[in-house]
């Protein structure tokens, strides 16, 4: 050291200069490499080649879940430019998805399918005032407190709907008869009026618009400005929406005004205070068109998937009836009031859930600031999945977890098992129609299992068609592929109550609109 200052004492100032300035540089450099290095170094382990194009596009929550296993709970690896996150227990998701939610919250930006041609869904906004104000809006009409204001229409369209599982001759018409339930407790939510078919020009329209929106991602090459030449597209569906949400908003309106609401609905509860809220009337008509998107077809598909896992499950079925049969008995149908009196109930429904969530790998987050996990080093702007698969199928918490075991949820002081909302997503974007899905499939599964024997169909030579519990279709949200199912009431009193019921349903659905 006093070598080399007394050496660079000795040279000219011009000279000294320059050895500095080249110092500096190699310095900063190295100093710069160390840290990439650094930063290299405690990135989450994971595939280290740049996936881009080579992840399956099929189920690709399989080969993320083997790396969970094989890498650890918090998984890095590149698509592109693109560094994807993938966290795969529940201990890592509470941690970083729930503790840290101020930084997890966030979704990775989508200029077509969000920016242009649909800024105003909040499902694809990011955390901030904007998604605060959307969520405020939302839960209005989706308070555990205004839940039970719901439960009425929801008994009158599952009288209806046994009704119609009793006379369908076809075992695959339950299919549709579960969409138009779903639709109608769906659409009475949020406007306040029935669907009463599926054929309806309002809901023709409305599968129209979440047609083209799937298609999106995808559609186009490159999510990118420099190609938005092609803009005109969306943005021509973005105004057919605009107008269609603000008129099915309006119409309540307008009950509003003059006072003929038939029945408060996420529309009268939001509507009431928008002017706290600050929401425009497009930024309403959209928040509106939210439980349409994300709830019909998660609500009907956990029932189908109740009645996939019962044809393969019958002993299940059977002790979930004899439960029913003890506290309810013969004489009447189940009902909301008896949900806390059958647990072996709940946890059939709990474990309908998890043995096959519908959105394996919830939908994707996205950090909005760079942040520092167990020594791994989280940059911002990462895509960050919650691999639900991956969580639902921890040995550790679900031993043996391809079978369908309500008891799981039963034998177990673990609060996570307790209360049970990983197939639902996690911290602020946890999904908001959680409870209501859930009073919705509780009063159709229990009444189902009350009223039937859900049971396969038979092959030519008399041995019954059993569907695959595998087989399932979809993106990043699933369903089982068409399989057949038989309703076979489960006695002659029970058939004359679908009956009775079904005729005062008839009667009592025309209170609403
Ligand atoms: C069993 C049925 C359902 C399942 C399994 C389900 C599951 C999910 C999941 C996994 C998410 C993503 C959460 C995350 O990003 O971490 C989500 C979000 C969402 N769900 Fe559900 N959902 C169901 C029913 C419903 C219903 C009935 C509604 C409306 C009444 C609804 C409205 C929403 C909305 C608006 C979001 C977006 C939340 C946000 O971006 O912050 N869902 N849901």
């Amino acid at each position: 050291m006093l070598r080399s200052l007394c050496l660079a004492q000795s040279l000219p100032p011009t000279m000294l200069l320059s050895a500095i300035i080249v110092g500096c540089i190699i310095c900063t450099s190295s100093a710069y490499s160390v840290f990439q290095c650094y930063g290299a170094k405690k990135l989450p382990p994971g595939p280290t080649r740049n996936l881009a194009g080579k992840l399956p596009a099929f189920q690709p929550w399989r080969l993320m879940t083997e790396w969970n296993r094989k890498y650890g709970p918090v998984i890095l690896f590149r698509l592109g430019s693109q560094r994807v996150v993938v966290i795969g227990t529940m201990k890592a998701a509470r941690d970083l998805l729930e503790k840290r939610g101020h930084i997890y919250s966030g979704r990775p930006r989508a200029i077509i399918g969000h920016e242009i041609f649909s800024p105003l869904r909040g499902i694809g906004m990011s955390e901030g005032p904007q998604f605060r104000k959307w969520k405020t809006f939302l839960q209005a009409g989706l308070a555990p407190s205004v839940i039970p204001n719901y439960q009425a229409l929801q008994s009158i369209e599952c009288f209806l709907l046994l009704n119609e599982l009793l006379e369908d001759q076809d075992p695959f018409q339950f299919r549709a008869r579960l969409r138009r339930f779903s639709t109608s407790v769906i659409f009475c939510l949020t406007y306040g009026r029935r669907i009463k078919s599926l054929q309806e020009d309002v809901v023709l329209r409305h599968n129209k618009s979440g047609m083209y929106f799937a298609s999106v991602p995808g559609k186009f090459l490159v999510d990118s400005r420099f190609l938005q030449w092609f803009r005109w597209e969306p943005e021509r569906h973005r105004a057919m929406n605009d107008e269609f949400y603000l008129a099915l908003m309006n119409e309540v309106k307008d009950t509003m005004k003059d006072g003929t609401t038939a029945h408060k609905c996420m529309a009268t509860y939001g509507l009431e205070k928008q002017e706290e809220f600050g929401l425009t009337d497009l930024e309403a008509a959209y928040t509106l068109s939210a439980p349409w998107s994300a709830g019909v077809g998660t609500t009907a598909t956990t029932i189908e998937v109740f009645l996939l896992a019962m044809q393969l499950y019958p002993d299940v079925m059977r002790k979930a009836q004899r439960e029913i049969d003890n506290i309810v008995g013969h004489d009447r149908m189940p009902g909301f009031q008896d949900a806390h009196s059958l647990p072996y109930v709940q946890a059939l429904i709990k474990e309908t859930t998890r043995w096959r969530c519908l959105a394996p790998l919830g939908f994707t987050h996205a950090t909005t600031a760079e942040d520092e996990y167990e020594g791994m080093y989280i940059p911002k702007g990462s895509t960050v999945y919650g691999n639900i698969f991956s969580m639902t199928r921890d040995e550790n918490t679900f031993p043996e977890p391809d079978k369908f075991r309500p008891e799981r949820f039963l034998d177990t002081n673990d609060p996570r098992l307790i209360h049970f909302t990983t197939p639902f997503g996690f911290g602020r974007r946890l999904c908001p129609g959680m409870q209501f899905a859930l009073q919705v499939d509780y009063i159709a599964i229990v009444r189902i299992l009350w009223a039937f024997n859900i049971s396969p169909s038979s092959n030519p030579n008399g041995t019954p068609k059993l569907p695959s519990p595998d087989n399932f279709l979809g993106g990043l949200v699933i369903s089982p592929a068409p399989f057949e199912c038989l309703f076979i009431p489960r006695s002659t009193s029970a058939t004359e109550l679908i009956l009775r019921e079904a005729e005062q349903a008839e009667i009592d659905a025309k209170q609403w609109p």
